[in-house]
Formats: C-alpha cells, structure tokens, sequence
C-alpha cells in the first residue's frame, strides 16, 4: 500500500476541511496524523472528511470525521458539503449518498454550484443525545454560566444532530460574547458525557437569525453546518421562528450564510456553498504532506 493519498484543503464558509481521498485503503487517517496536519499553519484544519469505500449497498461512500484534536464526529455538514464539491468535481455526477457515523446522508449539488445535504432527522431524548441527567423537555434545560443571578448564558435548547449540539439563546450580536472563555467551560460541563457543540443564536426575524460556535474537539471555528441545523430545528420547535430559516453565521467571512429547513417529513435540509483552495498528497499515518504545484500562468 503506498504511503501517500491525494487530498484538497476546502472550506465551508470558512470551516476549514481536509478532504482526504482513502479509497482503495483499509487503514485510516491516525488521530496523530490529524494533529500533526492540525500544527501545520498550511493545512491546519477543523475537520478531516475522509472518503472510504462504501461499506453499505446503495452508498457512494463511508466518510470518517476526524476533528483537529485527532477525536472522532458523527456529522459535519461543512465538510459534506466540500466532499460533495470534490466528488462532483471528479466524476461529474450531482447526487450522492454517504454512510456516516450518523447515519445515512442523501447530498445534492445544483446548478449555481451551491450544494444541499439531508442531515437526517433531530434527536431530542436526553438519554440519545446525550445528557447525563434526564430531562423530559430537552428544548430549554437548566444550565447557566456567570452570575447565579444574572446569568450570561443560560436554558439552552439541546439536541442531537447526529453529533450533540447546545444552543444558547442570546438578545445581540453574538461576537459581543466570550465564547472563548465559555465555550470550553460549556464543552467539557459533566451534563454532556460526550461533550457538546455550544452554539450561541441570535434570532432577528421569524426567518433569520444570527449564529456563532464553539466546536467539540476544535475550539472556536468560523462556522458549523450542524450548529446551523440545531440552530434552524431549535428555533423552530421553541416557537421563535418559522421551520425554513437563514442562519448568518456571524464568525464566517463577510458572516455567510446556510438555509436550513426542518421539512414536516422531520429531516433537516442545509444548504451552502463550498471552496476548494489547493490540493497536496499525504501519509494518513504520520501526517506528512506536500503540496501540488500550482499550474503557472502564462504571461501573454
Ligand atoms: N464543523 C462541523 C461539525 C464538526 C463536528 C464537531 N466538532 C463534533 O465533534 O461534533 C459542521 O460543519 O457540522
């Protein structure tokens, strides 16, 4: 087996994604090789997406979700959305289907480029996403941060988007918030015995709001595809917003945007865009990499 495999950096409105070609492999991205290429300012990222070979009849592929601290996620909705781009890009086809840790994603890339991934249906039972503590209403739970009576954060909305999510319903912007502070306290709270993504969510209209996350297992990212789900789903089942939202996401660059839509069959549809920036090969075990030479421009 040889040692290297191609990759590209990508970004899903600045998420910043490895897309790791293991097709043909057995072996997998090592949670060493990940933080190696996580310390490395050139390919330091917030998620591998690795493509494997299908595992499961009527699946296109089985994609490993490695985080930038070399731990395992269930979902990424950024990433899937830039290995759609890539697949797209490879083979020319428009419709794909993985197999995930959570479960089974149908993708879509349409014509203006912008791609739709069915992330499946919200988990809502304590014990499945899961918290410690059982909860019977899981849309506003008993959690604060700051000052016993005056919280700064406080009752999130918690639920499973394949991957835990906590969103903390805020009355501003959400970058006036220490979320670097707090998001690490929140993270490891023992309510969360796998940890949780801390999502803060600004509602402006019935069919906007304004988010920015905290990410298990990579710290402060510039946007979160599955936050934006949890986000969009939770506003809805709170009675803040309609079921079709626009999540800016506050932290992204020039504060992007996803459409999320909790349709009535329950399944949560996310729509983006994705960008590949260049492409390299590298050793899945070690983490070395090297980058392909750009084509030159040709002076006219
Ligand atoms: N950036 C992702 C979420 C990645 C996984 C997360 N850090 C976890 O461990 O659950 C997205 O776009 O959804």
């Amino acid at each position: 087996m040889s040692a290297v495999v191609e990759f590209a950096k990508m970004n899903g409105l600045g998420n910043k994604i490895l897309v790791v070609d293991m097709r043909g492999r057995t072996d997998r991205v090592t949670p060493e090789a990940a933080i190696a290429l996580a310390a490395d300012p050139a390919t330091n990222f917030d998620q591998i997406m690795a493509i494997h070979d299908p595992k499961l009849a009527g699946t296109d592929a089985y994609i490993d979700i490695v985080n930038c601290d070399g731990t395992r996620a269930q979902a990424c909705g950024n990433g899937t959305r830039c290995v759609v781009q890539a697949l797209s890009a490879e083979t020319g086809r428009k419709l794909f289907t993985f197999q995930t840790l959570a479960g089974i994603l149908n993708a879509e890339e349409h014509a203006d480029g912008t791609i739709s991934v069915d992330m499946g249906k919200p988990v809502f039972e304590w014990d499945k996403i899961p918290l410690s503590e059982e909860f019977f209403d899981t849309s506003r739970i008993e959690l604060q941060i700051g000052p016993i009576d005056q919280p700064i954060l406080h009752s999130p909305s918690v639920m499973s988007m394949g991957n835990p999510h906590a969103i903390f319903w805020v009355d501003r912007d959400p970058m006036s918030f220490e979320l670097e502070r707090f998001g690490p306290l929140l993270e490891n709270h023992l309510l969360f015995p796998e940890k949780a993504n801390i999502t803060l969510a600004h509602v402006t209209s019935r069919n906007e709001m304004v988010t920015r996350t905290w990410e298990r297992g990579a710290g402060l990212t510039l946007a979160c595809g599955s936050a934006a789900c949890s986000a969009g789903v939770s506003g809805a089942r709170t009675g803040r917003t309609e079921r079709k939202v626009d999540i800016i996401v506050a932290s992204s660059p020039n504060r992007g945007k996803l459409s999320i839509e909790w349709r009535q069959d329950d399944h949560v549809i996310m729509t983006g865009p994705a960008e590949w920036e260049w492409s390299g090969r590298l050793d899945p075990l070690s983490g070395t990499f090297e980058r392909d030479q750009e084509p030159e421009v040709q002076a006219k």
